[in-house]
């Protein structure tokens, strides 16, 4: 019996081991270089490092070994590519090949989850929460939330007087992530008047993407089946990981909001005009049919096709959206704003525009497309700076041939983003230089060839990006009629930059000087 007991044990041991090694070895099967890690993790535990972003180390690797050469991270197979027209390709040509996205199995299984966003989410189910989402972000729904993000605006700059108003530096990052927390939070999560700088989900939010979680993302990736437990269990203890925490704020805020609809409806009174993205998911319905291939994607996994979101759908939308719209657009103004006080000429042109351009104290929608210097600046800005690369990914679903290289069913494309936006054949001698006029001709620039990447490419491009531009153009123009910004003893120049998911500043601590007194 013991003999018994003491072979299985063996046989088991030894087949973990074979499976591991046998992933490990992937790419040295195949003859494609790249930096090998160890067995079981890869090259994971250096891609999760807080203090030095893995989207940087990657272009590390590029340096050595080119732009396509393949890496393991725990039981991920990857492509990293810092090719364009490889990127075209998989992005864009053959994206009915690549139409999943790298996921830790901590995010779900976009099969199955029924908790599935858009981000996470594939083949049909992605393509079905995309065309409900996709109004959401329409000019005429962006009009609409003008004034909350204006409100929210000029409620961060009452906070900028107060607290420079002894001449102190101040960390532009912080007052950032009040302001786009605010503004998600009132478009996102019902909330109904400005939280700033007292609201007790910004440290949860902040927990997610500053907190030190990357031996559970390890654990989880090395191990999708403790992963998948994970999952599970925080969504029942969810205080313990501050993810699953936002979730189920979000969970009830949903729910109330769906419990006073439905009582409005009972006593006759018709619904409001949305207020928010839970009021516009809860209306939204897509016109287009679902064909027979969808409907039995659906039916195989014991899901209803319904042209509406289910509960756990508008969850998962909303609270997407209030992680993806948060750190994202606070970083970026981040970038920008030291940007634009280490490069004086840029600042004094950019204050020219926005006091031609927005003399009044309001600043109207229209006004925001004539800030053309300013889209410039935030466009290079994100040249230099692409901060949420991490999701310009792909999962390869059908085995296929690109420019030459096989790519298996199941292996991952992660883009060397950086690497691309630092090419010098593309952007010229200057690459390193902060200099928006080089978007003032974009035809030299052809954003569709693949070179150019914040907001990744092709149909799961960043569908939040038009929100984002508003935001950082309406908060941008309202400070810079104001102020002056200046470096200070505390500025770190360069930045030093952190983060695994979204590659971040440490800080970036500035002088405000007001501009009319
Ligand atoms: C400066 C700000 C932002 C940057 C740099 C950014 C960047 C990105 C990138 C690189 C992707 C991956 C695109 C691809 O795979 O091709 C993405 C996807 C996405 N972003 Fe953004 N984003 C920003 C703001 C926002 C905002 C404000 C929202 C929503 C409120 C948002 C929601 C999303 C969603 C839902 C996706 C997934 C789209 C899909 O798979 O269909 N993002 N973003």
């Amino acid at each position: 019996m013991s003999i018994l007991i003491l072979t299985v044990t063996v046989t088991a041991i030894l087949s973990v081991l074979s499976y591991y090694l046998w992933i490990w070895s992937y790419w040295m099967r195949r003859g494609v270089k790249g930096p090998r890690g160890l067995p079981f993790v890869g090259v994971l535990d250096q891609l999760l490092v807080h203090e030095t972003p893995g989207m940087l180390k990657l272009g590390e690797w590029t340096k050595k070994y080119g732009p396509v050469y393949g890496i393991t991270d725990g039981t991920h197979r990857t492509l990293v590519i810092a090719d364009p027209d490889m990127v075209h390709e998989i992005f864009v040509k053959q994206f009915d090949n690549f139409y999943g996205r790298k996921l830790n199995p901590i995010q779900g299984d976009p099969e199955t989850d029924q908790r599935v966003h858009l981000l996470a989410a594939q083949g049909h189910r992605w393509k079905r929460l995309r065309t409900i989402s996709a109004p959401t972000f329409s000019n005429g729904n962006l009009r609409k939330l003008k004034s909350t993000v204006e409100d929210c605006s000029l409620e961060l700059l009452r906070h900028i007087e107060n607290k420079t108003a002894d001449g102190q530096q101040i960390d532009m990052l912080s007052f950032y992530q009040e302001f786009t927390m605010d503004v998600i939070g009132r478009i996102a999560m019902g909330q109904t008047d400005s939280q700033m700088f007292r609201n007790p989900i910004l440290d949860v939010v902040r927990d997610i993407f500053c907190g030190n979680h990357n031996n559970l993302m390890l654990i989880c990736q090395v191990f999708p089946a403790i992963g998948s437990a994970v999952r599970q269990l925080t969504f029942k203890y969810p205080d313990k990981i501050p993810a699953f925490k936002l979730y189920s704020l979000m969970e009830q805020t949903v729910t109330t909001r769906m419990r006073h609809r439905n009582e409005d409806l009972k006593k006759g009174i018709e619904l409001d005009e949305p207020h928010d993205f839970i009021d516009l998911f809860l209306n939204a319905k897509t016109d287009e049919e679902f064909e027979n291939e969808a409907n039995e994607e659906f039916t195989k996994r014991n899901m209803k096709v319904t042209k509406q979101l289910t509960a756990e759908e508008v969850v998962g939308q909303c609270f997407l959206f209030l992680i993806a719209g948060f750190d994202t657009t606070a970083l970026s103004l981040s970038y920008a704003t030291y940007l634009l006080a280490t490069n004086p000429r840029v600042q004094q042109k950019l204050h020219e525009e926005v006091d031609r351009e927005c003399p009044d104290p309001e600043i109207e929608f229209e006004q925001l497309n004539k800030l053309k210097y300013m889209e410039c600046v935030l466009k290079e800005t994100l040249r230099l700076y692409p901060l949420a690369s991490i999701s310009n990914s792909r999962k390869c679903l059908r085995s296929t041939t690109v420019n030459g290289v096989k790519i298996e069913e199941g292996t991952h494309v992660q883009l060397d983003t950086w690497s691309l936006h630092y090419d010098p054949k593309i952007w010229g001698d200057d690459v390193e230089e902060f200099k928006p006029e080089r978007w003032e001709n974009t035809e030299d620039y052809n954003e569709h060839k693949g070179y150019y990447l914040p907001f990744g490419m092709g149909p799961r491009q960043c569908i939040g990006m038009r929100l984002a531009y508003m935001e950082q153009k309406l908060l941008l123009a309202h400070i810079l009629r104001k102020y002056r910004l200046e470096t200070g003893t505390k500025t770190a120049i360069p930045l030093k930059l952190v983060g695994s998911a979204t590659t971040s500043p440490k800080d970036v601590f500035l002088h405000l000087i007001p501009r009319h007194d």
